[in-house]
C-alpha cells in the first residue's frame, strides 16, 4: 500500500469509529481546491522548459491553510492532495488555527542552476499568488526546498500584495524567520518522547534509541535525546548505519558527519545495514527518514517497545497492525512530528505582530503545545480503547468536523 493510501486508511478507520456518516466523511476527505499550473521558464541556455506545479488546499474550516512546497520529479496531484489532508489532521491535533495544504513542482532540481530554481519559484508564485497569502494559504519548506526558496516566495508575493513576510514560513533568520525552527521537529519529538516514556514507566536516562535517518529531524532528535540522558544505540542514513550497544558518542558522531557527510565509517561503533537498525535491540525505534520504512516484512523483527514516528507516513497499515498485535506502542506522525508546523505557526504569529521571540520563548510554547496535544490524544486512546494513531485522528476529525458544522456547510 502506498504511503498516501495509508493516510486515507487511517482517516477512514477513525471516521468510522466516530460514526460521522458517509456524507461528512466524503466532505472531510475531499480537498477544497486543487490547482494545477504550468510553470514555464527560460533555462540558462536560452531553451524554454515547462514544468507542472500544484497547490492543493484541503480544508480551511479552522483557519488559513498551511503546508509545504516540494520540488521532486515524481510528485503528483494525488500525492499532494493526500499530504494536504495530512496537514489538516496534523494542525488540528496540535490545535493550531490552521487547515491543511500542500504543493509542489515536478522537477529534478539537481539538473537546474540556482538562478533557474529562482526563476521557477518566482514563476510558480506568479501562477498561485491569487490563491495563497497570510490569511489564505501559507507555504513552508519541504523536500528539496529551503529557506532561500521561501525568501524568493516572500519577495515575489510581496511584489503583488505589498510587504508580506507571513505568506511563508521557514524563512532565513535574517529575513523574518523564527529562532528555533531548525530543531523544531526534533525538539517537539523530544517533548512527546518524555511524555510517552513517563506513561510507559521508562526513565529517559538509560533508555536505548535507534534512529533511522540523520538529516534535519534525525540528527536533532539524536542530539536532544542524548542531552536528556537517552542512549542512542543505532543511527543510519541513506548510505548505511552504525551500531553500538553501549551507546554512540553523539558529539563525536556529529564531528564525523561534518567531515565525512555520512554516519557510515564512524569509529565509535560497528557498521550495520538499514534493516539491522530497524531490528536493533533497543527500547524505542524512531523512523526519521522515509515514508513506508516499516513494512509487513520488517515489522515482525522490530524489537523496540515503542515506535515514535518522526517521518511522515513511515508505517504501512499492514505493519501498523502487526506492531499493534505484538504490543508495540506507535506514536503517530501527526502527533510526534508536529513540532515543525507548530514552530512555523509561531513564525507566522511573530510576522503578523512584527515581533521577534527569543528561542527560550519558542521552546517553552512548543513544549506546552506538544504536551497538551499528547495529553488529549493519550486520554482519548484510554477512554475509547483505541491505539494512539486512531485517537489522534479522532481528535483531529472531531475538531475539523465541529468547525465545519459551526461555520455552516
Ligand atoms: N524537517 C521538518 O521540520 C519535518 C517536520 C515534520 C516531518 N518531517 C519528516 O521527517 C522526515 C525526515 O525529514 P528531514 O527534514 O530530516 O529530511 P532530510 O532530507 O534532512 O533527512 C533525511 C535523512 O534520511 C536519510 N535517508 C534517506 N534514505 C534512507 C534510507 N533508505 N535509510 C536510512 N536513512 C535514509 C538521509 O540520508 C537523511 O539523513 C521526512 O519524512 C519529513 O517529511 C520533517
Amino acid at each position: 500500500m502506498q504511503a498516501v493510501e495509508g493516510i486515507h486508511h487511517y482517516f477512514r478507520r477513525a471516521a468510522r469509529i466516530m460514526d460521522v456518516g458517509e456524507r461528512i466523511e466524503t466532505l472531510l476527505a475531499t480537498p477544497l481546491r486543487e490547482v494545477k499550473v504550468q510553470v514555464s521558464i527560460e533555462l540558462d541556455t536560452g531553451e524554454i522548459r515547462t514544468f507542472h506545479g500544484y497547490r492543493i488546499q484541503h480544508d480551511n474550516s479552522r483557519g488559513p491553510m498551511k503546508g509545504g512546497l516540494r520540488y521532486h520529479p515524481s510528485i503528483t496531484q494525488e500525492e499532494c492532495a493526500t499530504l494536504a489532508s495530512l496537514m489538516t489532521w496534523k494542525t488540528a491535533v496540535v490545535n493550531l488555527p490552521y487547515g491543511g495544504a500542500k504543493g509542489g513542482i515536478a522537477v529534478d532540481t539537481t539538473q537546474l542552476s540556482m538562478k533557474e530554481v529562482e526563476r521557477l519559484t518566482r514563476k510558480y508564485v506568479d501562477q498561485v499568488q491569487d490563491i495563497i497569502g497570510p490569511t489564505r494559504d501559507i507555504a513552508a519548506p519541504d523536500v528539496n526546498t529551503n529557506p532561500q526558496v521561501m525568501a524568493w516566495i516572500m519577495d515575489q508575493y510581496s511584489r503583488y500584495h505589498g510587504h508580506s513576510p507571513a505568506v511563508v514560513t521557514g524563512k532565513p533568520p535574517e529575513l523574518y524567520g523564527t529562532r528555533g525552527r531548525d530543531s523544531a521537529a526534533g525538539r517537539g519529538l523530544l517533548y512527546i518522547t518524555r511524555e510517552i516514556l513517563r506513561d510507559t514507566g521508562l526513565p529517559m536516562k538509560g533508555t536505548r534509541f535507534a534512529i533511522q535517518g540523520f538529516g534535519n529531524v534525525g540528527s536533532h532528535t539524536a542530539q536532544l535525546l542524548w542531552q536528556d540522558g537517552g542512549v542512542v544505540v543505532a543511527v543510519s542514513d541513506v548510505y548505511g548505519g552504525v551500531y553500538n550497544p553501549q551507546g554512540l558518542d553523539i558529539p563525536g558522531l556529529f564531528e564525523h558527519v561534518k567531515r565525512a557527510g555520512t554516519v557510515t565509517g564512524f569509529g565509535g561503533g560497528q557498521a550495520c545495514s538499514h534493516e539491522e537498525v530497524i531490528a536493533s535491540d533497543c527500547d524505542v525505534l524512531i523512523p526519521a527518514a522515509l515514508s513506508q520504512a516499516l513494512t509487513r516484512a520488517n515489522a515482525p523483527h522490530v524489537r523496540a517497545r515503542l515506535v515514535i514516528e518522526a517521518a511522515n507516513g513511515p508505517t504501512e497499515p499492514e505493519a501498523d497492525e502487526i506492531l499493534e498485535k505484538r504490543g508495540v506502542l506507535v506514536v503517530p506522525d501527526i502527533l510526534a512530528n508536529a513540532g515543525g508546523v507548530t514552530v512555523s505557526y509561531y513564525e507566522w504569529v511573530q510576522n503578523l505582530q512584527h515581533l521577534s521571540w527569543e528561542e527560550e520563548r519558542v521552546n517553552a510554547e512548543l513544549e506546552r503545545t506538544m504536551k497538551e496535544a499528547y495529553d488529549r490524544v493519550a486520554q482519548l486512546a484510554r477512554t475509547r480503547k483505541v491505539p494512539l494513531r486512531t485517537a489522534a485522528y479522532i481528535l483531529a476529525i472531531g475538531r475539523v468536523g465541529k468547525a465545519t458544522v459551526l461555520r455552516g456547510i
